[in-house]
């Protein structure tokens, strides 16, 4: 979900008449019946954590979260079900949103000294009144590795399958970069973490925001290198290799995984 090149993120845009409003509930989104972004001044909404996201071609975007009764004429849908309805900068700018509205929800007291935070006039952040600790948005990396072995047609993708994911869905390994380790590291600890694989020929292909809660994912290719299939198993459920020919359902399509495995499938 990647925020559009032509929105300008600001703090010092005051929330207008004709603003395009991102207005979430627990992961949904408020929508028009008909599919489109409310549009209006915050106020005219029962809202509370108002927040002035920037503009987006001149146009004032806010994102707030919904405090009262869905309005008449409008409807609450999970953000990832909004993909295909929305148009895809909007779905994109939903996810920036979203991390700043539950980013301002989670931060409302200092970390260290529990003072209500206050709302920075200068940049995205919040600050302690009482002892001046700053708390920007938080941005989680995380490596997505897809292991191959073999050639051509005979190639296969190391898959996994999580316990809470979809009935029959499997994906490329992923897991979060710890402190003090570059992103390679990551990605031969996580393979070798979750699936007893060692790798080898690790190769950066390309990135993704993703707003579940507020990953950055980095996704690589790298070939297998040996080791035996063993499954850590708080985390996988199920792993195997798939003929390049045969693959298993995938995660949807706006995912960096979904991305990764069909841009290898095709031999690339
Ligand atoms: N866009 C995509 O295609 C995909 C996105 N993802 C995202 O990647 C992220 C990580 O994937 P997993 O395999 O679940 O990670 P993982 O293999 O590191 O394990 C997840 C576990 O790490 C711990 N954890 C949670 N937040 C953490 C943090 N900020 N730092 C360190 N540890 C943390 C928790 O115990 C959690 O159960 C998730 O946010 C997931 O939504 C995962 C796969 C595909
Ligand atoms: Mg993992
Ligand atoms: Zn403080």
């Amino acid at each position: 979900m990647i925020r559009p090149a032509s929105f300008a993120p600001s703090v010092r845009v005051a929330p207008s008449e004709g603003a395009l409003l991102f207005i979430f509930l627990e992961g949904r989104l408020l929508l028009r019946e008909d599919g489109a972004l409310p549009r209006g001044r915050p106020d005219e909404f029962p809202v509370d954590l108002v927040n002035p996201l920037g503009l987006l071609d001149g146009m004032p975007v806010v994102g707030a979260r919904l405090a009262g009764e869905v309005p008449p004429g409008f409807t609450l849908r999970p953000l990832r079900g909004t993909y295909g309805v929305l148009p895809e900068d909007l779905f994109g700018l939903a996810g920036y949103a979203v991390q700043i509205v539950e980013w301002d929800r989670t931060h409302r007291f200092c970390g260290a000294c529990g003072t209500p935070t206050v709302r920075s006039e200068r940049e995205t952040s919040k600050v302690c009144p009482n002892c001046g600790l700053t708390a920007y948005p938080r941005v989680a990396p995380v490596v997505m590795v897809l292991v191959t072995r073999g050639e051509g047609e005979g190639r296969e993708l190391l898959l996994a399958r999580g316990p809470h994911f979809a009935p029959g869905m499997y994906s490329a390994l992923a897991g979060f970069v710890e402190p003090s380790e570059t992103l390679e590291h990551a990605c031969h600890r996580e393979v070798r973490e979750e699936v007893g694989v060692e790798i080898a020929g690790l190769r950066y292909r390309f990135s993704q925001p993703w707003p579940f809660p507020h990953s950055l994912m980095i996704a690589f290719t790298a070939e297998d290198a040996g080791g035996d299939l063993a499954l850590q198993p708080e985390e996988i459920e199920d792993a195997g290799w798939y003929s390049v020919g045969a693959l298993p359902t995938l995660p949807p399509p706006f995912s960096i995984a979904r991305r990764l495995i069909e841009t290898v499938a095709r031999g690339e």
